[in-house]
């Protein structure tokens, strides 16, 4: 090799030192790592973070750093979409090695695993699982450690397709660009900080990063409503609320109730009077002909809505019994409220099973209700294929595709009661604001209900149109 030159030898000779000392840092941090208190996430946090950044390269100022770079703290990190992983355990598993090892959790129930939550993540691992006891499956998302390389393709050629390629995330190939794993799991039981799993695809000395209960509501389509679904029971809805020719008196009064601070607001029939947002005035009118109306508004929606139920179970009972059987297994049946059979642990007749307070909450869902105002406003709002010169001057959705599914989407936010539990139970302002697509939607809170009062396009919307 031939010898440097004085200004590349200069250049060399600084680079050692910098690295020397750069290595000095680096010790020091790792003996402080190491004699960190076992369980302080957060130390470790902020001294894995430190030294990550010595040893990377220093950002540039003028530009947003690309992501490999080190971040200035957890929260930038996060920010940005990176995270310094913590494995919350590691897969003790029947399977060793990545040969032969299922490649899907279906294919073989009795594969079984545990996993151990580290003390280095919660003082109290145990105190982590109380209440996952509740449910059947649990997803596992994890860490394909063994992958032996990090490259990934765009294209993969998936086994089962005897060497066809395919778009890696029409797949579940563990290599891909983070390499992160996941797979719906068995529950079989909790002992202390320890979960007993089968139905497993991961080999032993799987990093883990997260459990979450698998629940078919959430998670499986079959137990969901389509948009058009909702939409439907909407104007089911709507079609009873002009059948039975009830419409909600509007006071024109302008009774000033800012002195209501009675929070049982059982008998509250509201109206908006002020179109201001910052001025929202509210009044009451308590009137008994309006609370029998609203009764027998509510006993035929009642009717309505356990016919559409019925109906809605009954598809989906089909629906169950005519899926092709790899469907099946990779979701498991939602076990039936009466059924006392035990259920088997794997294949078709496994049943899935959750926690009570999923399906009755202690928390009601509300019914949701716009006044004239508000549905003038978002029918005012055009669909996102509708353009014309006369429509240049009205909102648009940029995503929702018509106004009967913006009030379906708006229904569905309120009726699961979108407050926070401090809203809810223990502040007096009733009004909530929220942003719905190019809207900003304005309602209150009731007992039992939530009122939609306004639907403006959102500023900017406006001013790029
Ligand atoms: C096709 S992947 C599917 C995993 C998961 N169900 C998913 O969809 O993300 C399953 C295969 O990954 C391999 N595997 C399992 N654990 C692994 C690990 N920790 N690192 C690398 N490969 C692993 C095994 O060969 C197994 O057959």
């Amino acid at each position: 090799m031939s010898p440097l030159c004085d200004c590349c030898g200069e250049h060399v000779n600084k680079l050692n030192q910098q690295i020397s000392v750069m290595r000095k840092e680096i010790k020091n941090l790792r003996q402080m790592l190491a004699s960190a208190v076992r369980g302080h996430r957060k130390h470790m946090l902020s001294i894995q973070s430190a030294v990550s950044k010595i040893g990377l390269c220093e950002p540039d100022k003028d530009q947003t750093p690309p992501p490999c770079s080190p971040a200035a703290s957890p929260q930038a990190a996060l920010e940005r979409g990176n995270i310094q992983t913590l494995p919350i355990g590691y897969i003790t598993s029947c399977f060793s090695v990545k040969n032969g090892t299922p490649r899907q959790p279906t294919i073989c129930g009795p594969s079984r695993a545990e996993l151990r939550i580290q003390q280095s993540v919660f003082n109290n691992p145990e105190h982590a699982l109380v209440g996952l006891e509740q449910y059947s499956h649990v997803w596992i998302i994890f860490l394909f450690h063994k992958n032996g390389h990090l490259s990934y393709k765009a294209k993969v050629k998936p086994p089962r397709l005897n060497g066809q390629r395919v778009g890696v995330y029409s797949t579940r190939s563990p290599h891909r660009p983070n390499a992160l794993g996941l797979t719906l799991a068995r529950l079989d039981r909790i002992v202390g900080d320890t979960i007993h799993l089968s139905n497993i695809d991961m080999i032993a000395g799987t990093p883990v990063l997260d459990i979450k209960p698998y629940i078919p509501e959430y998670d499986n389509p079959d137990s969901r409503m389509s948009s058009d679904e909702t939409t439907d029971i909407l104007n089911l809805q709507k079609d009873c609320d002009d059948q039975s020719g009830l419409k909600l008196e509007r006071s024109d009064d302008d009774d000033d109730d800012d002195d209501d601070d009675d929070d049982d607001d059982d008998d509250d029939f509201c109206s908006f009077l002020s179109t201001d947002k910052s001025e929202a005035d509210i009044s009451v009118t308590d009137s008994s002909q309006l609370v029998s109306a609203q009764f027998s508004l509510h006993k035929d929606l009642n009717d309505v809505l356990e016919a559409v139920e019925a109906y809605v179970t009954q598809r989906d009972l089909c629906q169950l019994s005519c899926a092709r059987e790899d469907e099946v297994s990779h979701s498991p049946k939602t076990r039936p409220p009466d059924a006392t059979v035990d259920h088997p642990c794997y294949g078709e007749g496994a049943y899935s099973t959750i926690a009570g307070w999923i399906r009755q909450p202690p928390v009601s869902s509300l019914e949701v209700r716009f006044t004239p105002q508000a549905e003038r406003e978002l029918a005012d709002f055009l669909p996102t294929h509708l353009s014309g010169p006369s429509e240049r001057d009205r909102p648009r959705f940029k995503f929702l595709r018509s106004p009967e599914e913006a009030a379906a989407a708006i229904t569905g936010v309120l009726s699961a009661d979108p407050r926070s539990v401090y809203r809810r139970t223990r502040c007096r302002d009733r009004l909530f604001f929220f942003t719905l697509d190019t809207a900003d939607i304005t309602c209150w809170f009731g007992q039992g209900f939530a009122e939609v009062l306004q639907v403006r396009p959102v500023e900017q919307h406006i001013a790029s149109m």
